[in-house]
């Protein structure tokens, strides 16, 4: 955990950046909002100006489909843009799970708003989390890939504590990017014991779908 008096966000050239030490964090952002006594040239208000960054869909020439590059230099740091969907509650979720031919790698367009759950003692409306699918109606983020070693991490970002139910997924640069790199993100950030695990038993493994990232630190697999 980092210092909570680290500011989250530090000004370079006039813009707002994530601070490096953050950026080694999952932790969750909390920007300004409405009811703070600052305006919107706070530098504490980054992913609510939306994306600035210029990005495009292209077709990736090894089987992976259609993945995501800038035409711009990104920087360490900067935030690209947040995963947006449909918000839908966890029934519905499970309905398009069974629904879904490919119900195993439905949950990569899915993602559980469960950042804050462990504050339900206080706001019981937080234990009941929603999702967002970007399946159906998204935007480019819907269309970026994974890599075992990525250049994105996604964060959890509330404005308003009132909404923390409906956390944003904001995709800030781990590294600096050069125009029209690929851009990527780790789609189990953190959590590939399981898969580590599934791995070792045969059977699993033949179910599992391998990974094309090419990173030296490639895990092998997706999921
Ligand atoms: C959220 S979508 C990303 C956009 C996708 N490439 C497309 O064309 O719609 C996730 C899917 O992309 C493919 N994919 C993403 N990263 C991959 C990787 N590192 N290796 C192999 N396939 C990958 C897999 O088919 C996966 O189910």
């Amino acid at each position: 955990m980092i210092n909570p008096d680290a500011h989250v966000y530090e000004t370079i050239d006039g813009e707002n950046f994530m601070s490096h030490q953050y950026l080694n964090t999952r932790d969750p952002i909390y920007e300004c909002h409405q009811a703070c006594s600052c305006d919107t040239a706070c530098p504490n208000r980054v992913v609510e100006h939306g994306r600035t960054v210029p990005l495009q869909i292209f077709r990736t020439d090894d089987g992976r489909g259609w993945g995501v590059r800038s035409p711009q230099d990104i920087r360490k740091g900067q935030f690209v843009d947040r995963y947006v969907g449909e918000l839908i509650t966890a029934e519905e979720t499970e309905r398009r799970r069974q629904r879904s031919d490919i119900a195993a790698k439905k949950d990569v367009y899915l993602f559980e708003l469960d950042k804050f759950k462990d504050d339900a003692d206080r706001d019981p409306t937080l234990a009941e989390t929603v999702f967002v699918d970007g399946e159906y109606a998204s935007g480019p983020s819907r269309f970026i890939n994974h890599s075992c070693d990525p250049n994105l991490r996604i964060f959890a970002r509330v404005g308003d504590h009132a909404t923390k139910r409906f956390h944003d997924l904001a995709f800030f640069a781990v590294r600096d990017i050069p125009a029209d790199t690929e851009l990527t993100f780790d789609y189990v950030d953190g959590e590939d014991e399981k898969l580590e695990e599934e791995k070792k038993n045969p059977n699993q493994k033949k179910e599992m779908t391998k990974c094309l990232c090419r990173s030296r630190k490639c895990r092998g697999y997706l999921w």
